[in-house]
């Protein structure tokens, strides 16, 4: 396992993060346990920020919260003067939870309903992405009826194919997000915002995909929206405010993942938008960018408990911890790779290769292939790293395992900012069969066909 942030290896041989030693963690909080470097989503947020600073460019970057969205996680993103991405009612509730100002907050999705679009007009949010005509009508009519003003950015789709897994790439013209610039609906779609007094076209948004580790993707992107740009202009005489080209930046999962520096990617797009704009005469827009796993990403580490094991003599050794694709879905979900190792003998040679299973009942549910690791027995520490980013917000109850404790660490001090759950959390929601009394006659009648 790469160390990443703070993560270093103490005089006592353990994992140590944000000055913590992991295994103190464990005997405290338990495992599975999502251990989070609050120092390392710091230096990540400021060195975005600077990268901007440096272009002399208006700009926001906007923590894109699918990522890892609890209250803790919001407030932090506050503190560090990040605006926030949010892409759904439960998101948008989390960020009003934590107290997160309204106005720097945006709003995607490919299919917001009345009640959330509802929920983002009366908490007057910064801007809602407008990703489709669907939504685009039902806007219309709900700000005329609510008499509320609200800023839109069009989401667009520049025909550029990230080069990421395809579950991930979003920016190619056969996508479910956005619309697209050769059929004419972007167009379409920017002159009926423009023609409507409650909506306010503040600019255009595109992301290609996420994982991305070459700064190429942004810039074509950029060029791909300014051919756009170039006719709206002429022809419907519109240039944007804002362009937010997403999020995407690549982290490191392993060796053979290489990411850029963060401000060579911010570099290479804002450099294409400042040609294009000349080009055009036209003033430079805003920059934004919704960065989620850059700044979350490398930052979190998963520690489990290791459990059983098996042998088979001249094939594979598996070792099985006490989580799985229920706490990191990702390796049965993209064929994602990462790397651990042991927290508890972090300073030991390895000697062993294994391949580290989950405890779902799936065969698929394998965290790790072939993993050098020391002499590992049950009751030992495995530390995933790099696992911040769609972790804990893609964890489910499959299996009905619970989902684990999240904590933050900085500066040698721990605080649980969510509890693991509860047995009693799993049924919160149910009712018995038996003793829920009689149930409810169906209205109408029922027609056989
Ligand atoms: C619209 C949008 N913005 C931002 C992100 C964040 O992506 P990432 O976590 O790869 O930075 C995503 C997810 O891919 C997204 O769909
Ligand atoms: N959940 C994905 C990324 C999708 C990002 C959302 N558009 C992952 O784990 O990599």
């Amino acid at each position: 396992m790469g160390l990443y942030g703070t993560s270093c290896i103490n005089r006592e041989g353990h994992l140590s993060i944000g000055g913590v030693d992991v295994t103190t963690l464990a005997d405290k909080y338990g495992t599975p346990l999502y251990i989070y470097d609050v120092k390392d989503i710091r230096n990540r947020a400021e060195e975005f920020k600077q990268a901007f600073e440096n272009k002399k460019v208006n700009y926001q970057v906007a923590y894109a919260s699918k990522a890892f969205s609890c209250i803790a996680m919001i407030e932090l993103a506050d503190e560090l003067g990040l605006s926030l991405d949010v892409c759904s009612g439960g998101e948008l509730y989390t960020a009003l939870q934590a107290g997160f100002p309204m106005e720097r907050v945006h709003f995607h999705g490919n299919n917001k309903t009345p009640d959330e679009l509802e929920m983002a007009l009366k908490e007057k949010i910064g801007c809602i992405v407008v990703d489709n005509f669907t939504e685009l009508s039902w806007l219309m009519a709900m700000t005329e009826s609510m008499k509320t003003e609200m800023n839109v950015l069009i989401r667009i789709t520049p025909g550029v194919e990230a080069h990421t897994h395809e579950y991930i790439s979003t920016g190619q013209e056969d996508s479910k997000f956005g619309f697209d610039l050769n059929s004419g609906q972007a167009k379409k779609a920017i002159k009926m915002i423009m023609g409507h007094s409650y909506l306010r076209l503040q600019g255009v948004h595109s992301h290609i995909g996420s994982q991305i580790f070459r700064a190429e993707g942004f810039e074509e992107a950029v060029k791909e929206i300014y051919l756009s740009l170039a006719q709206w202009q002429q022809e419907l005489g519109y240039y944007p405010e804002v362009l937010n080209v997403g999020g995407g930046f690549g982290i490191r999962y392993g060796e053979n993942d290489a990411p850029l520096p963060l401000h060579e990617y911010i570099d290479r797009m804002v450099e294409a938008a400042e040609k294009e704009s000349a080009k055009l005469n036209m003033p430079l827009p805003e920059m934004w960018i919704e960065p989620g796993r850059a700044l979350v990403g490398e930052a979190g580490t998963t520690l489990y408990r290791i459990g059983s094991r098996k042998d088979i003599p001249d094939l594979r050794t598996y070792l099985s911890v006490d989580g799985g694709m229920t706490d990191n879905i990702r390796p049965a979900l993209y064929q994602a790779e990462y790397e651990a190792i042991v927290a508890n003998k972090a300073a030991e040679e390895k000697t062993e290769l294994v391949s580290i299973a989950g405890k779902c009942c799936e065969s698929g549910d394998m965290l790790i292939w072939d993993l050098s690791l020391p002499p590992a027995v049950q009751g030992d520490l495995l530390a995933v790293s790099s696992t911040g980013a769609y972790g804990y917000s893609m964890a489910n109850n499959y299996n009905r395992i619970l989902r684990p404790a999240v904590v933050f660490v900085e500066d040698g001090e721990h605080r649980c900012v969510i509890e693991r759950e509860t047995f009693k959390d799993l049924v919160r929601h149910e009712r018995s069969y038996r003793n829920s009394g009689s149930p409810e006659k169906a209205s109408g009648s029922v027609k056989q066909i």
